[in-house]
Order: C-alpha cells, then sequence, then structure tokens
C-alpha cells in the first residue's frame, strides 16, 4: 500500500492544512486515488462509507488547478456533481474550508449550483463575471447553467460525479449524459461511491479514456468499527419495540430512516406522544430547501440527546459529526442504500451502532441476503418495554381519534408503506401478498380500513373495514376549525347533490320502460367500475409521488425540467 504521510503531490500549503485541520495521515483510500487523479487517470473508486473520499478529489482539483493556463471569462476548470443539494452543499463547504487555508485563498475561486437557493438567472449571472475554477453543482441545474448563452467548457479539466452509481441509475443518467456531452473529451474523470453498480461499465465506455479501479474495501462493506443489529417485530411489536429502544439506548445524535415523505411526517408526530425527554427533528424532500438546511443544520449543532427522522434524501454522502446510531425502520427499497443510511455513523474510524426492523419471520431472509452482499448484522433481542402492544395501540387509537386529520394522515402514511413494500428489489423477501395488511393498518392508528385492492380475497377483512367497534364517521372531526368547517361544506353540498339525484332517478323510474331500466342499470355499473379503477389509479399516483425516489429525483431535476424554462436566449445578455 502506498504511503500514509501526506506529502508529494500535494502542494506544501496543502500538507500544512491537512495538519491544521487535524488529519495527521491520509485514509487508505486517500493514498491510492489522490496521485493517480492528480497524475492522468481517470478513477472509479469505491471505498466504504466514511473514508474519506471527498478529499481524495478535492486535493486533486487542487493540485490539478495549479498546472493549468489561467482561466478565461465564462469558463470553469473542474467540475463536481453530487445527487443532492444538501451533499452539494456540504462538500461546497469542505472545499471552502481547505482553500482558506491557502497563502492566497482568492486564487481559487468556487461557485455553488443547485436548485432551490438562487435563481438560475443569478446562477448564470455570477458563472459569467466571476467565472470560478470549481464548480459543485447537482445535475439538473448543471445543465441548465452550462447550456446558458456565453457559458463555455472548454476549461473543463476534471469532472467528478460523487455517489456515481445513484448519479448514473435510471432517471438521472440522461441529464448526466446530457452534460457529460457537453465538456471537452480531453478532461479528466472521477467517479466514487461507496456501492458501484453495472452502469458505471457504460461511463467508462462513455467518457473515461485511462480508468483505474480503486476499490478500497475490507472484508465487509460497511465500517469495520460499525456494529449492526436487526430485531424482529409484528407490525403491532414495531412500535412498542422501537420506543424502547429509542429509550433504553445510550446514545446522542440519532437518524431513523423512515420510506417515504409522508410516514416522516406521520411518525414524527406519534414518536412525539412518546418520546417526550428526546429532541426530534424531520426532514424530507418534499420540504422546501430553506427548512431542509435549517433542520439539518440544528439537529447537527444540537449537543442534547436528538433524533432525526428521514428519508433516503439524507442517507448518501451527509457527514454529521457524532452521528452514534442508526436506525432504519425499515430496510430500504434498494439494497444499496443499506449501506449508505448505516454509513452515517461509524465514520472516520469512530464508533457506531446501527439497527433495522424486520417483519417477524417473513423478512428473516433479509440477513441473509445482506450476508451475501458482505453485511453482516446479528439479532438484537428486544422486548416491548414499558408498553404492551394493546397498551401501545390504545394510546395511538385514541390519539389519532381526537383529530380527523390525523386519521388522514395515518391511512396516506399506511398507504404509501405499501407502495412502498411493492418497489422492494429484493421481491422474493418483500411479499406485499405475504404482508398481514389488517395489522398493519392497526399498528398505524388507522380506525377503518381504505377500500384498496390489495384487501381484496384477504380473509378475516373485517366488515366496512372498521379496525375499531364502528362509529359515525360523519361526525368525525377535524380539529383545526378552518378544515372542519370545509368539511362540512363539502359534505352539505355532496348531500343535496345526492338528494336532487335521487328525486330525478324516482321520477325517471316511474317513466321509463323496465327493458330501459335495465340497460340504465348496467351503464350504471359500467360507470361505477370505471370511476373505482380511476379513483385506484389516482391513489397509485399519489403514493408514488410520496415515494422517497421521488424525493431524490427532484434534486436531480432541479426545477428546471420542471419549470422548462424557455430557452436559454432569453437569459439576458451580461458584460463579459
Ligand atoms: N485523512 C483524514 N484523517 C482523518 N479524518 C479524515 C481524513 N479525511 C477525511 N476525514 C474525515 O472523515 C469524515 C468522512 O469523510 P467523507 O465525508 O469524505 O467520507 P466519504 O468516504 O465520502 O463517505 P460517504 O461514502 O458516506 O460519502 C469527515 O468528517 C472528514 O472530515
Amino acid at each position: 500500500m502506498a504511503s500514509r504521510e501526506w506529502g508529494n503531490p500535494l502542494l506544501p500549503w496543502m500538507v500544512e492544512a491537512m495538519r491544521t485541520l487535524g488529519f495527521e495521515l491520509m485514509t487508505p483510500v486517500q493514498a491510492s486515488t489522490i496521485p493517480l487523479l492528480a497524475g492522468n487517470k481517470d478513477v472509479v473508486v469505491e471505498a466504504v462509507t466514511g473514508s474519506g473520499k471527498t478529499l481524495a478529489f478535492l486535493l486533486p482539483a487542487l493540485i490539478r488547478l495549479g498546472r493549468l493556463d489561467p482561466l478565461k471569462m465564462g469558463d470553469t476548470n473542474v467540475i463536481i456533481v453530487s445527487p443532492t443539494r444538501e451533499l452539494a452543499k456540504q462538500t461546497f463547504t469542505v472545499l471552502n474550508n481547505v482553500i482558506e487555508l491557502a497563502p492566497n485563498p482568492k486564487l481559487y475561486r468556487t461557485q455553488l449550483v443547485t436548485g432551490g437557493t438562487n435563481s438560475v438567472v443569478v446562477d448564470v449571472k455570477n458563472f459569467l463575471s466571476k467565472p470560478p475554477h470549481i464548480v459543485v453543482a447537482t445535475p439538473g441545474r448543471l445543465l441548465e447553467l452550462l447550456t446558458a448563452q456565453h457559458v463555455r467548457t472548454s476549461a473543463v479539466d476534471l469532472l467528478v460525479l460523487d455517489e456515481a452509481d445513484r448519479l448514473l441509475d435510471l432517471g438521472v443518467d440522461q441529464t448526466i449524459n446530457k452534460i457529460l456531452g457537453l465538456l471537452p473529451k480531453q478532461k479528466r474523470v472521477g467517479l466514487f461511491s461507496a456501492t458501484m453498480s453495472g452502469f458505471i461499465q457504460d461511463i467508462i465506455r462513455v467518457g473515461m479514456r485511462n480508468p483505474v479501479k480503486v476499490s478500497v474495501q475490507s472484508a465487509n462493506a460497511t465500517p469495520d468499527q460499525l456494529n449492526i443489529n436487526y430485531i424482529t417485530a409484528s407490525p403491532t411489536e414495531k412500535l412498542p419495540k422501537m420506543l424502547n429502544l429509542l429509550q433504553t439506548k445510550s446514545y446522542t445524535k440519532a437518524i431513523a430512516y423512515f420510506p417515504t415523505c409522508i410516514s416522516v411526517t406521520y411518525w414524527y408526530q406519534v414518536l412525539k406522544l412518546f418520546l417526550s425527554d428526546t429532541l426530534l427533528f424531520s426532514m424530507h424532500g418534499q420540504l422546501a430547501q430553506g427548512p431542509r438546511i435549517k433542520t439539518l443544520d440544528k439537529f447537527t449543532e444540537c449537543n442534547d440527546r436528538c433524533i432525526l427522522l428521514t428519508t433516503d434524501v439524507a442517507a448518501r454522502g451527509l457527514d454529521i459529526p457524532d452521528v452514534d446510531f442508526v436506525l432504519q425502520v425499515d430496510p430500504p427499497a434498494d439494497p444499496n442504500m443499506f449501506v449508505h443510511r448505516a454509513g452515517r455513523t461509524a465514520r472516520a474510524g469512530k464508533r457506531g451502532e446501527s439497527a433495522v426492523f424486520l417483519n417477524g419471520d417473513l423478512e428473516q431472509g433479509y440477513v441473509d441476503f445482506m450476508d451475501v452482499r458482505k453485511v453482516p448484522m446479528s439479532e438484537l433481542d428486544l422486548d416491548t418495554g414499558s408498553l404492551t402492544c394493546e397498551q401501545y395501540l390504545d394510546r395511538i387509537q385514541s390519539w389519532v381519534r381526537e383529530d380527523r386529520a390525523r386519521h388522514d394522515l395515518a391511512l396516506r402514511s399506511f398507504l404509501s408503506y405499501v407502495r412502498f413494500y411493492m418497489n422492494h428489489t429484493a421481491s422474493s423477501i418483500f411479499r406485499v401478498a405475504c404482508l398481514d395488511l389488517i395489522e398493519l393498518g392497526r399498528s398505524f392508528g388507522i380506525l377503518r380500513l381504505p377500500r384498496m385492492p390489495e384487501l381484496k380475497n384477504k380473509e378475516n377483512v373485517p366488515e366496512n373495514g372498521w379496525l375499531v367497534e364502528p362509529f359515525d364517521m360523519d361526525n368525525y372531526k377535524y380539529a383545526n376549525e378552518a378544515q372542519e368547517k370545509a368539511r362540512l361544506k363539502t359534505k352539505e353540498a355532496s348531500e343535496s347533490k345526492e338528494a336532487a339525484e335521487n328525486r330525478r332517478k324516482r321520477k325517471e323510474r316511474n317513466t321509463v320502460a323496465w327493458s330501459d331500466k335495465v340497460q340504465r342499470k348496467d351503464d350504471a355499473a359500467k360507470r361505477r367500475d370505471k370511476r373505482q379503477n380511476r379513483a385506484i389509479a389516482a391513489k397509485s399516483k399519489q403514493h408514488d409521488s410520496d415515494s422517497d425516489d421521488s424525493d431524490v429525483q427532484r434534486d436531480w431535476k432541479e426545477e428546471v425540467q420542471a419549470r422548462k424554462r424557455k430557452t436559454n436566449n432569453n437569459l439576458p445578455v451580461f458584460d463579459l
């Protein structure tokens, strides 16, 4: 293995800067990668989470800058792409922290180019008025910048794709391909991730000239100092066990991963009910960028015992110091994500703990499945603690009964969970047909199950879906006055419409021939079927938009594609 002492090809000020930052030695991935990328090699780097990949590409980027011709207006030298805005911002901060320690920091200009902060017009204006040597960006906004009038890319010397497997994943690869098409062939390319997939072969063909694979893996795909447990629980056991774990375990800063945005919103409220002595934060991709960053900052700065409830939008790359426990409330739909989520702890040689809940014996196969992927885990035997399952159910159901809005949220959360479950890549382990939807519904605090195709032909479905003693749903009120008023208004309108319809039908019945009546009945049944199918399709669409994939994709698309700005010609012309 290469020496881990800081030195050549780093410039003397960089060696000093690393010591100032408290980094005595290079990590193994830095020792292997820096000479290659600072030299003339393209690299594909696969190294466990928290192993220091960020500096393994930032330092070579700075080294390379010193050898380039002065930057001309409207151009840039290095482009670093991250899949999410949070990660881009974090990388940008690390970069600037290093540059601040240079003898003349002003020699290195940097620009952060992501959606959710500046408008694209401002990004382009900044780019053109003060060309940055290094751009850190998310894909959608970057593409829009690079295709803007007067923006050139002929000086691009290095392209880095951080979390490359995610960037090259379905959906975003189109954007990345377009970006690649805009860059000069002569540049170097670096691909970095803790998990690499088959797409890499394509990128090697498309953009890389002399790729070297750097693989710094120990026996496992996760850091050696990370201990991973699994806990088995039936749906109704899960929350009491989870509360027991979160109350009794010793940790200071924890992250809990949930499968969808709506489930983060719902379980945040439920956990608040039970965990009064722990600070809770919640963050997901359907929140605006401002609150997202604010929450992350508050969580990072918090010195008390706290938990961040989130989705996979905060799974990759985020380096939050002192996270000592990661809970995966469910295994992620994409098994690769397991490693990224768990890797938010046990970073840079520190110890860390992670746990995942598995649904009873049904999902036990996941343990072997992950073992084959070099992610070993051992069982943690846990009971439901001070709360029996029945006590938990009583408490959550009476809480839901207090406000119809809570029931709406519980239902949406439950439906999005079922949809998420269907999307598991390891579909032989996670079989929705084997899920006990009735118990699952109860565990969500639902009072009455919705009509859903998955419940068709299921045994033991209670009459009319009631999971509690039937009660008058018409009098089930929203706690929020305005919301309740709106509900009553809608109800009144639909009742008078129904009454008018009934009057019309009665009249018709008395005047229409019998054969016509039969025909009309048939037509009405057909219309009803159509309506139901449409409702189911609409529901599926809604669930999809709740799913976490859309969460991350929102970042990729950067509102850019969504807003489809007319043409680049509309951008103002700036003084060059
Ligand atoms: N040479 C070093 N010595 C000690 N700590 C380091 C060194 N280089 C980086 N670190 C620290 O290690 C932590 C993890 O680094 P980084 O975020 O680059 O990991 P990563 O490999 O990119 O992880 P992920 O795969 O999760 O994105 C950071 O807090 C960083 O400051």
